[in-house]
C-alpha cells in the first residue's frame, strides 16, 4: 500500500485520537474513530482498515490488544501506536506490547512535540514516525503530513517512544519549577539535566542515543516542559501551589501518563541501577513524601560531581 491509505481505525476517541482522526481526514482518508463507550461493534471498523491506530493510554492497552486478538486483524495491517506510557505491571512500553502481541504485522509508533489543543487550532507541528519496516513508515507518513503537520521518520521506535513517554516526568518537574517561580535560570538546569537523565533511561531499554536529541525526545521535552497545555506540566504546576494530586487528577481533564510513568520508571532504575535524580524527587513529590520546596532543595545539594561523567 503506497501513499495516503484508504481506511484508517482510531482505537481511543480521547483528545490525541480525535486529533490524529481530523488530520487523516483532512488528508482525504476514511476515518472511524472507535470509542470502547460507543458500543459500536470493534470488528466491523478494524476488519476493513488499512491501518489500526492506538490512542489509548497505555492503561487502555492490554485490554485494547486482548480486545484485537480475540477479532483477529486482515493480513498486512499496519498498526501504529501513539500512546506515551510504561505499562505498570510488566514495565514494557506500548511497542513491546503490540510487538509480542502482533509478531507479524508491521507497527509503527508516532511521538513528538504534539499538544494536541495546538494542532487542533491548526497551528504548524512536526513529529516522527518510527519503524523497522521503512514502507509502513512512509504510508503513516503521508497518511497525516501536510502543510500543517510535517512528519518525518526514523527506524528507531523505542528510541522515539521513549523521548516521548520519559519526557512526562520531567514535564511534572517543569510544572514545580514555574509554579514555585524559579527563574528561568532554574528551568534551563532543570531541562539540561532532564535530557541526560531521558538518555541514560532510553538507552538502557533499547533506544538510541541520537534520537533522543531529535523531535520525539529534546523537541516534546521542550514542547511539554513549557506548556500549560500539557497535562503533565499542569499536575506539577498545581502541586506547587499546594493542591493534592487527588484534586489535580479528579480536575484534569484528560490522562496525565507521567504519573504512571514516574512509579514505573524509579522500578526500572532500581532494577537496573540507573541514576536518576529527577525523577526520584518527582516520585517523592507524587508519593506525599516531600513538598515541591524541598524536592528542589534535595535536588540542589546533592555531592558535587563532574557534568557528563555519568
Ligand atoms: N493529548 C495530547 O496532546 C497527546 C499528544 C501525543 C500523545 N498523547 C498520548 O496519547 C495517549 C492518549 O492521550 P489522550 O490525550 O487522548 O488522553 P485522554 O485521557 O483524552 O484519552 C484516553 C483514551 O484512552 C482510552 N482508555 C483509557 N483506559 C482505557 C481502557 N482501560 N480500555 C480502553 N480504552 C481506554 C479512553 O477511553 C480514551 O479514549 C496518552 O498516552 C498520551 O500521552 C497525547
Ligand atoms: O498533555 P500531556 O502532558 O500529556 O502532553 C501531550 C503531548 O505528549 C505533548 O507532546
Amino acid at each position: 500500500m503506497n501513499g495516503k491509505a484508504k481506511v484508517v481505525t482510531i482505537i481511543g476517541a480521547g483528545a490525541w485520537g480525535t486529533t490524529l482522526g481530523n488530520l487523516a481526514f483532512q488528508n482525504r482518508s476514511s476515518v472511524y474513530l472507535w470509542s470502547r463507550h460507543s458500543g459500536e461493534d470493534l470488528r466491523s471498523v478494524v476488519c476493513t482498515a488499512d491501518v489500526v491506530v492506538s490512542a489509548v493510554s497505555i492503561k487502555g492497552v492490554p485490554p485494547t490488544i486482548e480486545k484485537l486478538q480475540k477479532i483477529g486483524l486482515p493480513e498486512g495491517t499496519i498498526l501504529l501506536t501513539a500512546t506515551k506510557g510504561l505499562d505498570p505491571v510488566t514495565t514494557k512500553t506500548a511497542f513491546h506490547l503490540w510487538r509480542e502481541a502482533f509478531p507479524n504485522f508491521p507497527l509503527v509508533v508516532l511521538s513528538g512535540p504534539n499538544l494536541s489543543k495546538e494542532i487542533d487550532r491548526g497551528l504548524p507541528a512536526a513529529t516522527v514516525v518510527s519503524s523497522y519496516e521503512k514502507t509502513a513508515a512512509e504510508t503513516v507518513q503521508f497518511l497525516f503530513a501536510s502543510e500543517k503537520f510535517r512528519v518525518y521518520i526514523n527506524d528507531d521506535p523505542l528510541g522515539t517512544e521513549l523521548g516521548g513517554t520519559l519526557k512526562n516526568v520531567m514535564a511534572i518537574a517543569s510544572g514545580v519549577c514555574d509554579g514555585l517561580q524559579l527563574g528561568t535560570n532554574a528551568k534551563s538546569a532543570l531541562l539540561t539535566r532532564a535530557l541526560p537523565e531521558m538518555v541514560r533511561v532510553g538507552t538502557a531499554l533499547g533506544g538510541r542515543a541520537e534520537t533522543f536529541f531529535g523531535l520525539s525526545g529534546l523537541g516534546d521535552l521542550l514542547a511539554t516542559c513549557n506548556s500549560p497545555l500539557s497535562r503533565n506540566y499542569q499536575v506539577g504546576y498545581q502541586l506547587s501551589l499546594g493542591l493534592s494530586l487527588a484534586e489535580i487528577l479528579e480536575r484534569l481533564e484528560g490522562t496525565a501518563e507521567g504519573v504512571n510513568t514516574t512509579e514505573v520508571l524509579i522500578r526500572i532504575a532500581g532494577d537496573k541501577n540507573l541514576y536518576v535524580p529527577i525523577a526520584v524527587q518527582v516520585h517523592r513529590l507524587l508519593q506525599g513524601e516531600i513538598t515541591p520546596a524541598e524536592a528542589v532543595t534535595e535536588l540542589m545539594r546533592r555531592d558535587l560531581k563532574s557534568e557528563f561523567d555519568r
